[in-house]
């Protein structure tokens, strides 16, 4: 017997899309992982018990591919041997023709990241050229239970991946180097902590109501106050620069794995 869905690569990114999908409520019996590391089998086991953690790909109905953009094509070659109807990939880089190429199956490629361990995830999707509407909202159906899901060209991916794909990293570092700072400016880590991640928090709360990060961002700032000071620190040591070149860097790394 076929099992709803399969995961092939249950690292990070595979891990967060099963944790989420379980906390979502869908039942673990839906679920196969396959994992080629022995710890990880053993991790994933001991985490999530009820879903199916395999060595190699099991029957599936779908199958979602989560291992390192090298590993795609050989794994997408095995999940349509081991019967899959369709495929999701969610690796960086690797066009849905490659995948094709691969397994004559309808494919599906996604950019999701890893707050969707949370709920609070955000994917693109795209098909490829076997894909229709049906197998569209089969992967909506499976990303939206862990967050926002949009459509978008494949072409855009590799710039998705450098916005949001790639995007949680940089929000850690702002989270530890405010911290940091915290702790510099005297306060323990332990509350530097508490005051760092939870303005990330509400801040993020009052982008997603709706005003913009302009409007936001003056309305924190009295003019010839602390936040004005802080702001000219951050502008004089090109953070938005930074943010431009990271996103364009994330952006032209995805497109090299693509072409390789
Ligand atoms: N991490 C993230 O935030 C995001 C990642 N992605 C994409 O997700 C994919 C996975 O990334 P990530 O989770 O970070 O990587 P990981 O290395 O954490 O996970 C991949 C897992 O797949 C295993 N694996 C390798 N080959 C096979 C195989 N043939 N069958 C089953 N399992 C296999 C790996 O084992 P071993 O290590 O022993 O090889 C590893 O445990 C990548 O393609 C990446 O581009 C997309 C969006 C965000
Ligand atoms: O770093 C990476 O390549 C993957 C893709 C997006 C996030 N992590």
């Amino acid at each position: 017997m076929s099992v709803p869905l399969l995961l092939v690569g249950g690292g990070r990114m595979g891990e967060a899309l099963l944790g989420g999908m379980l906390a979502a409520g869908r039942p673990a019996q839906d679920f196969a992982v396959a994992e080629v590391s022995a710890a990880r089998r053993a991790a994933l086991t001991a985490t999530y018990p009820g879903v199916q953690v395999v060595e190699q790909p099991v029957a599936a109905e779908g199958v979602v591919l989560a291992t390192k953009p090298n590993d795609i094509a050989a794994v997408a070659a095995a999940a349509a041997q081991a019967g899959a109807q369709r495929l999701l990939s969610v690796a960086a880089g690797i066009t849905a023709a490659a995948i094709e190429a691969a397994a004559p199956l309808p494919v599906i490629r996604a950019m999701p990241n890893t707050p969707a361990l949370v709920g609070a995830g955000v994917t693109a999707i795209a098909p490829g050229a076997h894909a229709g509407e049906d197998d569209l909202a089969w992967a909506e159906a499976i990303l939206g239970a862990v967050g926002v899901v949009v459509r978008v060209k494949e072409a855009q991916l590799d710039a998705v991946t450098g916005v949001s794909g790639s995007g949680p990293a940089y929000v850690f570092l702002i989270a530890e180097a405010l911290s940091d700072a915290g702790v510099l400016a005297g306060l323990p880590r332990d509350l530097a902590n508490t005051l760092a991640f939870q303005t990330l928090l509400g801040s993020a709360q009052l982008l997603i109501d709706g005003d913009s990060p302009a409007n936001l961002r003056a309305a924190v700032t009295s003019p010839g106050g602390t936040t004005a000071a802080g702001l000219r620190e951050l502008e004089r040591g090109g953070v938005r620069s930074a943010f431009l070149e990271a996103v364009m860097a994330a952006t032209e790394r995805s497109r090299e794995l693509g072409s390789r």
